[in-house]
């Protein structure tokens, strides 16, 4: 049984397609990370998998069941872009709270440890900072130990140490075998902290691999240097080199073999090539090429 199965699911807002025709299996105990532009349909199709949003066309099942039924029956946690926090009480009176709403929570120990929230037990919500908010966000979405998880957009509002803490709270749920499904913008959290990447771009999937295999899949690697105002006539026609781009006096060419593209520039052209660089393609690259507007 899979743990998210879409089948040929579509979304319309009016004449808006936000989601289009997504066919999509995640085994149990995978984290993925969903990736996408503004508008790409990630809190869409979220939102639908929750049972939030019907889809206007195709199925959605989640460990076998409706997507209702799966939430009603507590296998599904969530943490999505709002939610708001109930001032007055502290985190440990709220994480206990709804942690006695499901029928086999985790403890309230291991719950506010794994979202390193255990030295702000006595805090009122009303004085938390965005990123604590945001962590005891996390921590009440864990605590019915949902066999799902999924965390829209969920380092939005955190520093650079809270997302560190953030991310190792999921990886410490996650290692439970349990399944964890993101939405991020940050494709270096998509790199380092998902076992799968799913790109979608104008409500389709663009790409779905390792974040190593859609790396690659990007045309291997860049090669960039000063042009100033030298032509750029031919540098497309270098062998391997699939892409051109001229950007305030910069070439950067994506090529499938950087050495014989670097071998011709220097022998076939007449170019004065200063700065040269070559790196392989990371995760940004291959994402502006998947979502690049035809
Ligand atoms: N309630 C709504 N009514 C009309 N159009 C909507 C509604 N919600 C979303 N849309 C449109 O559907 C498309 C997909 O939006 P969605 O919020 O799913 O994208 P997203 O990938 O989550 O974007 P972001 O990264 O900006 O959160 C966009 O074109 C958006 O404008």
């Amino acid at each position: 049984m899979k743990a998210i199965a879409f089948t040929d699911v579509s979304k319309s807002y009016g004449n808006v397609l936000a989601v289009d025709g997504l066919d999509l299996a995640v085994e149990a105990g995978q984290t993925v990370a969903l990736l996408g532009p503004n508008g790409a349909g990630k809190s869409t199709s979220i939102n639908m998998l929750l049972g939030l949003l019907r889809p206007t066309r195709g199925r959605i099942e989640i460990l076998g069941r409706l997507p209702e039924e799966a939430v009603s029956r507590g296998e599904i946690g969530a943490m999505t872009q709002s939610g708001e926090l109930i001032p007055e009480l502290t985190v440990g009176e709220l994480v206990d709270f709804v942690r006695r709403l499901y029928p086999s929570p985790l403890g309230l120990d291991e719950i506010l440890k794994t979202a390193d929230l255990t030295d702000l037990v006595r805090r009122r919500a009303a004085k938390l900072s965005g990123g604590q908010a945001q962590r005891v966000r996390f921590a009440l979405a864990i605590a019915g130990a949902p066999k799902l998880l999924v965390l829209d957009e969920p380092t939005a509002a955190m520093d650079v140490e809270s997302r560190l803490r953030f991310w190792a709270g999921m990886r410490d749920y996650a290692a439970g075998g349990r399944t964890v499904l993101f939405a991020t913008h940050y494709l270096e959290e998509a790199d380092e902290h998902s076992d799968r990447v799913i790109v979608i771009s104008g409500g389709r999937i663009v790409a779905d691999g390792t974040a190593a295999q859609i790396k690659a899949g990007a045309g291997g690697h860049t090669v960039r240097f000063v042009l100033d105002g030298q032509s750029s006539t031919g540098l497309d026609a270098l062998p391997g080199v699939s892409a051109v781009e001229i950007s305030a006096g910069t070439a950067t060419l994506r090529t499938a073999d950087p050495d014989a593209t670097v071998a011709a520039l220097y022998r076939g052209t007449s170019l004065e090539v200063r700065e040269l660089r070559i790196t392989g393609a990371d995760l940004e690259d291959a994402f502006l090429a998947l979502t690049r507007e035809p």
